[in-house]
């Protein structure tokens, strides 16, 4: 796998890559973003976790710029996402839910298209692009039609998609829902690379417990707008563990309980009510439509 280069290596980077003070959106009645409050170090994964509706999507909408952010301030880097909208997007690499690849191109027309898009000097683009697409292992298949790829493959696509203009933070929302066990393991093991050929900060959203736990440094369990819990995985397991033997529910020889359990006890009887599930049909549903 070739890493990509042409990241800007920033010595000065800010500490905080994403920074939310209060940040709260919301649609008509439904207030999916309530005084969020969040911060997120410079080359950290972080992961965003939280049942269906909890508001990580529309959080995240609002860190890219996509939505404006109507209260509360965000930052990326230092930049307020409202005032410097440009500064902010420049910065910035997004895979978002929903089919970002044209199936009518192949999958270095549709990554040529993003470094158009994102302003890549056109000097530099037939280089980048080929960097981009090496990166995800997609060289080989780079002049193939985009349908003939698989869900993995269109995945890997996306992600190319973003990093082709070397972004100080990636955001991927819900990257590998609906892939098949190796799929997902291919596209973290990109996106785990790329970074740490290049340092570059990934924010991502994801219902898989397992990867979070494998994958991310530290996470925060958002639920109704707000984050509930937030550390590294092994630290949030070990506080729960901590609060059951307080409380007496548990005792010293029961199994430290699993980022799930976090997850259960943070989101509580809201997952029943809410119809939310890990691996919502839902959020499945969507990709399958995306990739057929
Ligand atoms: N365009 C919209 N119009 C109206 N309501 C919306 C819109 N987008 C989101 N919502 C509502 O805002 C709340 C938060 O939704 P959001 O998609 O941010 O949650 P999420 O945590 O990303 O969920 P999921 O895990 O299903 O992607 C939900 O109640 C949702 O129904």
């Amino acid at each position: 796998m070739t890493a990509i280069t042409g990241g800007t290596t920033a010595p000065d980077e800010p500490a905080e890559a994403v920074g939310c003070r209060g940040l709260t959106y919301t649609f008509g009645e439904t207030r999916a973003v309530d005084g969020l409050d969040l911060s997120v170090g410079a080359g950290e994964v972080f992961g965003l976790l939280g049942p269906n509706g909890a508001g990580k999507t529309t959080a995240i909408r609002c860190v890219t710029t996509l939505l404006p952010v109507p209260a509360g301030v965000v930052r990326v880097f230092g930049h307020d996402a409202a005032k410097e909208k440009m500064a902010v997007r420049r910065l910035l690499g997004y895979v978002p839910q929903q089919l970002s690849a044209d199936a009518a191109l192949t999958g270095r027309e549709n990554v040529s298209l993003f470094a158009r898009v994102f302003d890549v000097a056109r000097r530099e683009r037939a280089e980048r692009v080929a960097q981009a697409l090496a990166a995800v292992d997609l060289t080989g298949a780079a002049d193939r039609m985009t349908t003939t790829y698989s869900g993995g493959m269109i995945r890997r696509l996306e992600l190319a998609q973003a990093l082709v203009s070397a972004p100080r933070l990636l955001m991927l929302d819900e990257p590998t829902i609906g892939l098949d066990p190796i799929a997902r393991t291919s596209v973290w093991e990109h996106i785990t690379a790329v970074r740490r050929a290049t340092g570059m900060t990934v924010l991502v959203t994801t219902h898989y417990m397992d990867e979070a736990e494998q994958y991310c440094d530290r996470v925060a369990l958002m639920h109704r707008g707000r984050v509930h819990a937030l550390g590294t995985p092994d630290e949030l397991r070990a506080a729960l563990r901590e609060r059951r033997l307080a409380a007496g529910t548990a005792g010293e020889k029961d199994p430290v309980p699993t980022l799930e359990d976090v997850f259960r006890d943070v989101a509580g009887s809201g997952l029943e009510e809410e119809g939310g599930v890990f691996r919502d049909v839902r959020s499945t549903r969507r990709t399958a439509t995306r990739v057929g």
